[in-house]
């Protein structure tokens, strides 16, 4: 968790829950279970919500792996699988590259199992901006809220 009223991390009723854990060669796992709140067509999960997670498993990849504040600045998503309620994402996500401010990285997630079959694929560019950005751009406290999920989850 990067903060704890985060929509895909963080605690909020209805935000995603989603947690993170950094594996072998810089891999980062995250798991997204779909459930009846994330349903566009009857039964299957909506794309949009889907794009969300893979934002979260992205972001939560560039923010531990790099320790550099950035957003998203771009996010490409294949949906190759429907994903059913009640299914669960295994996500698998990797820096791919860094050029200046500009930090590449994807992931892919597999139905149910981590060998499971591939069922979304995302690419994203995160762009590296000043601390300044969440103060000036949202709450003038932002450091501070961000320093204490930190010290919950350092
Ligand atoms: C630290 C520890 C953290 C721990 C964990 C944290 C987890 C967090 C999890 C969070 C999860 C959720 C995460 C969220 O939800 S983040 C929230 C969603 N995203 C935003 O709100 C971002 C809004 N956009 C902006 O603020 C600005 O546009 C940014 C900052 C992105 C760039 O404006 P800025 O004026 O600063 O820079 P620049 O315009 O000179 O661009 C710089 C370079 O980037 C290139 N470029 C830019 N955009 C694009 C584009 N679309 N496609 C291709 N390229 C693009 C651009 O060409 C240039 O390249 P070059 O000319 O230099 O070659």
């Amino acid at each position: 968790m990067h903060y704890d009223r985060c929509f895909g991390c963080g605690e909020l009723d209805g935000g995603l829950h989603m947690r993170s854990t950094m594996g072998e060669h810089a891999l980062v796992h995250s798991r997204f279970t779909v459930t009846e709140a994330h349903q566009g067509a009857p039964g299957l999960a909506h794309g949009g919500l889907l794009a969300c997670a893979f934002d979260e498993a992205i972001g939560s990849t560039v923010g531990n792996v790099l320790r550099r504040p950035s957003v998203t600045g771009k996010l490409e998503t294949d949906f190759v699988r429907p994903v059913p309620v009640g299914s669960t994402l295994f996500i698998t996500a990797k820096v791919d590259g860094v050029a200046g401010r500009k930090l590449y990285a994807s992931a892919e997630g597999r139905l149910d199992t981590e060998d499971g079959p591939v069922a979304v694929r995302a690419r994203a560019l995160f762009v590296e901006v000043a601390l300044e950005h969440f103060t000036t751009h949202g709450a003038p406290d932002a450091l501070t809220k961000l320093k204490r999920a930190e010290q919950i989850n350092p």
